[in-house]
């Protein structure tokens, strides 16, 4: 038992709903999972017992997951659920209503959405204190976040319950304490994402530059240092003579770039139809997402080291980071 919670409940078997379920599996709890695919179901366990082999851990916790081929069945005994099905507001709050109506009283209930308000998918239940989101990230194993997200309604005590269970699953939890469009994580990134689209739209630079400068600048080392760290790092008082010069001439639009519309308009989807804003093919495809998963697992093994405080790193040079 972990915070009152030894049993959960994964609403959607999918990319996300089997990453999920594996995570609690993986810190002792029994998990349920119910999805209507039964194809889905089907390749549960398989799917986890992959994904433990791959990151040499115990494969023993896929057998304390349960597939389930109802809803009712997945949560009657649930102190804690997580819902991970499609991203669809009707969808979410016709599941809701149901898990509310078999779970039992005390359960917290979570969202997974990506953007949809929480809520908007929670105001139709009866109890909405013990309800709010949890944001985890792909793959939800590899990548330490989980937004908490509470709505005007949720308890306090149903957001700490939620941010200690996750904590101790060896999850980042953080509290994000009013239900904005794109919380705090899709916030900061598409902020990011509107300004690297303009700088391509407007004939700046072309889209390799883009990624070019950031994966060998500042992405260099967001990983150890926040935007608000840097910001105090440099000082606030260089920070604010770069935003008088610069905060007029960035991208500002309150809506998607036209050039984005355009790119969808002519079926240039990136990856999926072989171009979106560059050319891919499939050699390029899996050295990226291979690339990708080398990455995770290299920053989570020093996440690990460091816990330890094994990291053998006594490199303690005061390199500026005011770029
Ligand atoms: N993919 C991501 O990177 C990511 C990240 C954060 C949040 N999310 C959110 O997580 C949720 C799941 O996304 P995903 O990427 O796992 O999608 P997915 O398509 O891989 O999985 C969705 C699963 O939900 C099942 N499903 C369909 N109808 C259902 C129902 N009525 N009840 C229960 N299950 C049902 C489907 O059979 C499928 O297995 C979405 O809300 C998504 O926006 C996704």
């Amino acid at each position: 038992m972990i915070e009152g919670v030894s049993r959960v409940a994964v609403i959607g078997a999918g990319l996300m709903g089997h990453g999920i379920a594996q995570v609690f599996a993986g810190g002792g709890l029994a998990v349920s999972v119910y999805d209507p695919a039964p194809a889905a179901l089907a390749a549960l366990r398989d799917r986890i017992r992959g994904n433990l082999r791959d990151l040499g851990e115990d494969e023993a916790a896929a057998d304390r997951v349960t597939p389930c081929a109802e809803l009712a069945e997945a949560v009657r005994d649930a102190d804690f659920v997580v819902e991970a099905a499609l991203e669809s507001l009707p969808v979410k709050r016709e599941l809701f209503a149901a898990i509310e109506a078999a779970c039992p009283p005390g359960a917290i209930l979570a969202s997974n959405t990506s953007v949809i308000p929480i809520t908007r998918i929670m105001e139709g239940l009866g109890d909405r204190a013990r309800a709010l989101g949890t944001h985890w990230w792909n793959p939800p194993f590899l990548v330490p976040l989980v937004e908490v997200i509470g709505t005007e309604w949720t308890s306090p005590e149903a957001v700490a319950r939620t941010m200690a269970l996750h904590r101790a699953l060896g999850k980042v939890p953080v509290h994000v304490k009013r239900d904005v469009p794109g919380f705090v994580g899709n916030r900061l990134q598409h902020a990011l994402w509107r300004e690297a689209i303009s700088l391509v739209e407007n004939d700046i630079c072309d889209a390799e530059t883009v990624d070019l400068v950031v994966k060998n600048s500042f992405g260099r080392r967001l990983g150890v240092l926040g935007p608000i760290e840097n910001a105090d790092l440099v000082g606030t008082d260089l920070t604010l003579a770069i935003h008088q010069t610069v905060l007029g001439a960035i991208e500002s639009r309150p809506a998607p770039s036209p050039y984005l519309e355009r790119l969808v308009a002519e079926g240039r989807l990136g990856m999926k139809s072989g171009e979106g804003f560059r050319r891919w093919t499939p050699e390029q495809q899996a050295a990226l997402r291979r690339d990708i998963v080398i990455e995770l697992k290299r920053a989570r093994n020093n996440d690990a080291r460091r816990a330890k405080g094994t990291d053998g790193n006594d490199d303690h040079g005061d390199g500026p980071a005011d770029g």
